[in-house]
């Protein structure tokens, strides 16, 4: 039994040597973000450390000499060194209070610069990530836990560590004290705060423990609360009426998450409470030896003041000190799930050997035999898929839902990597060309656009960071896509506040939305344009409309256009069918009508569905 709770003790020492790398890594971050403020802290680490023993070492002085004074007979000549005494006791206590102002200012200016500084590194360590890590919800768990948790634990850390190194050092003191009453009252100073020390051990592992195991329910009652809460949901969640419903599910989750955290609090005031009556005995016991022996006249009343101040703050220095070295641990134990979230590495690779980017492309785009699947998933995506764009050419894509026409166009962005096969620029596998440098050459207009919560001229500047100042380019944009007429109308025009994130912001129509995202892509200038569904939000006047700039926007570029609409498609020089991931039709669109296949077929069906639209009724 022993030997099995000694095996336990040692593996959590083990445990918790292991976590020494991750406490020594967060000092060095903080180190790095605020150097000048953390050393003026550990200044003011050290003197606070000093001070409470010149207080303790200034009692006995106090007590030492009233005692002598009484016992003089003649104590009123020494009542003025006593006098300076208690001054020099008021002043360590006025300083000591001082520095404890000194330091809060100290620590609020270090904590939110590092806490700024890590939100940084978080944030840049999350956009260089590739777009697969946001398809898992292991990802998510894991941002979760180095933003809403681990994030804020290296500076607790350090507080930690200023108090071990303020207490460790008051104890070194106060133990010196000690010692001319004799070794073992050291000893057994350290021996009363071991239990308690255990008891901080384990508590801080099961606690992490939990937070590991309820980091998905967390996260889902987030979920929860912002369906029930956000902009996005909440027409449906009215007409549907799903408040309840989540409200419920919000309800249950939180319950179980209370009592988890509340059974763990119960635990450790239970296992406290023991630690500390052990404590308590023991001290009981060094107190009566040291009250025996001053009525044995071995010592003096001042050494008793001396000994009881010495020793009953050296205890709480101790258990201070251990309970830093539980936090510590504790602390070490959450910053494990921050590095791990800094080790994560970018599955898109920059190149080893770089080549530049063909400029100007002079055959155009190639895929060849490509197959890709995403991560997680078993279905391939696309499967032995070629395809050629040929320079200065526009190619549309189409076929039913879930064919692969996106993904075409996310490989062609390289956000994925084939897994077989090769996408190439001129004949370069876009493996070999910088990231940045093939990112550059492209305008994207994605089927679902970002709408920023942005001025006007911001949201179109998007598209070209260098020309957002450039009033008359973004003008210029705007009026190509056809934003420029609702754009004109706003009170402050290009300076109109878009979206409903920020106060005075004005929403707009999803096709608004499509004509801004659209302005976008025409202010940048990049030889390779891709249009995801650029019409699926407007109407079909807006898409006439749309359809004569199209040419317009297309001019001098290597152009995909991916849709549904044929009457768009039909605009393209080549026109391709997908199906389950590879292409079954290819030709321009009178020789798609005349094979007679599945474009056929669809464009058949779809100008049939157009006439009855368009029909008025009876
Ligand atoms: N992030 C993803 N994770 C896993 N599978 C995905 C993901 N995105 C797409 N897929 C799957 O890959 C296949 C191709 O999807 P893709 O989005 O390329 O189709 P699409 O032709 O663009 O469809 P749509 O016309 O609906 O936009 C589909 O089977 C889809 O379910």
């Amino acid at each position: 039994m022993v030997c099995r709770s000694n095996h336990k003790l040692a593996a959590k020492f083990r445990k918790a040597a292991a976590q020494l790398p991750n406490l020594v890594r967060a000092v060095f971050m903080v180190w790095e973000a605020t150097r000048g403020w953390t050393l003026a802290w550990g200044l003011l680490v050290v003197l606070q450390g000093l001070l409470p023993v010149a207080n303790v070492w200034l009692l006995k002085v106090l007590v030492d000499g009233l005692a002598a004074a009484v016992g003089s007979g003649q104590p009123a000549p020494r009542f003025r060194s006593l006098l300076l005494v208690i001054v020099a006791m008021a002043a360590v206590t006025l300083v000591a209070d001082a520095l404890r102002s000194l330091t809060i200012w100290i620590r609020t200016a270090q904590s939110g610069l590092f806490q700024d500084h890590l939100k940084h590194l978080i944030q840049q360590k999350s956009m260089e990530l590739d777009l697969a890590f946001y398809e898992s919800a292991e990802f998510f768990d894991r941002l979760y836990r180095a933003q809403f948790e681990a994030g804020y634990r290296p500076m607790i850390l350090l507080e930690n560590l200023g108090s071990l190194a303020q207490n460790g050092i008051t104890l070194v003191a106060m133990a010196a004290v000690l010692l001319q009453f004799g070794p073992w009252l050291p000893l057994i100073l350290i021996v009363s705060t071991l239990p308690a020390f255990c008891v901080v051990l384990r508590q801080n592992l099961r606690e992490h423990e939990l937070w590991l195991r309820t980091t998905v329910d967390e996260r889902k009652s987030r979920y929860y609360d912002w369906v029930m809460t956000s902009r996005e949901t909440a027409a449906e969640l009215r007409v549907f009426e799903l408040g309840s419903h989540f409200s419920a599910l919000f309800r249950t989750l939180r319950e179980a998450l209370r009592r988890d955290r509340l059974a763990l609090t119960r635990n450790r005031a239970l296992a406290d409470l023991g630690a500390r009556i052990v404590g308590l005995l023991i001290t009981g016991a060094a107190m009566a030896w040291m009250v025996w022996r001053v009525l044995l006249g071995a010592i003096t009343l001042g050494d008793l003041a001396l000994f009881y101040q010495a020793f009953n703050q050296g205890k709480q220095m101790m258990g201070g000190l251990l309970e830093n070295v539980g936090q510590i641990y504790s602390n070490s134990l959450f910053l494990e799930n921050l590095f791990e979230f800094f080790r994560l590495e970018p599955g898109i690779r920059e190149p080893e050997r770089p080549v530049s980017a063909p400029a100007p492309l002079r055959e155009g785009i190639r895929f060849r035999h490509v197959a890709f699947r995403y991560p997680a998933s078993e279905k391939w995506a696309l499967g032995d898929f070629s395809l050629t764009v040929p320079a200065g050419k526009m190619v549309a894509l189409v076929g039913p839902n879930g064919a692969g026409k996106s993904t075409v166009i996310k490989l062609l962005c390289r956000l994925y990597d084939p897994e077989a096969g090769q996408v190439e620029l001129d004949g370069v596998d876009l493996r070999s060309i910088p990231l940045r440098e093939l990112q550059d050459n492209i305008t994207i207009l994605f089927q679902e656009p970002v709408k920023y919560s942005a001025m006007v001229h911001e949201n179109i500047g998007y598209g070209e960071l260098g020309k957002m100042k450039d009033s008359a380019a973004v003008e210029v944009a705007a009026r190509r896509a056809g934003a420029d007429g609702f754009i004109e109308r706003f009170p402050d025009r290009y300076d109109t506040l878009l979206g409903k994130w920020f106060e005075g912001g004005i929403d707009l129509s999803a096709g608004e939305w499509q004509r801004i995202a659209l302005a976008r892509a025409f202010l940048r200038q990049s030889p390779i344009l891709i249009l995801d569904e650029p019409t699926s939000s407007m109407d079909s006047w807006a898409e006439a409309d749309w359809l004569g700039r199209l040419r317009g926007l297309a001019q001098g570029r290597t152009a995909i256009l991916i849709t549904h609409r044929f009457t768009t498609a039909m605009r393209a020089d080549m026109i391709h069918v997908m199906e389950n991931g590879g292409i079954v039709e290819s030709g321009t669109h009178e020789e798609l009508l005349r094979q007679g296949g599945r474009y056929a077929e669809s464009w058949r069906r779809q100008m049939r569905n157009l006439d009855r639209d368009s029909t008025p009724e009876p």
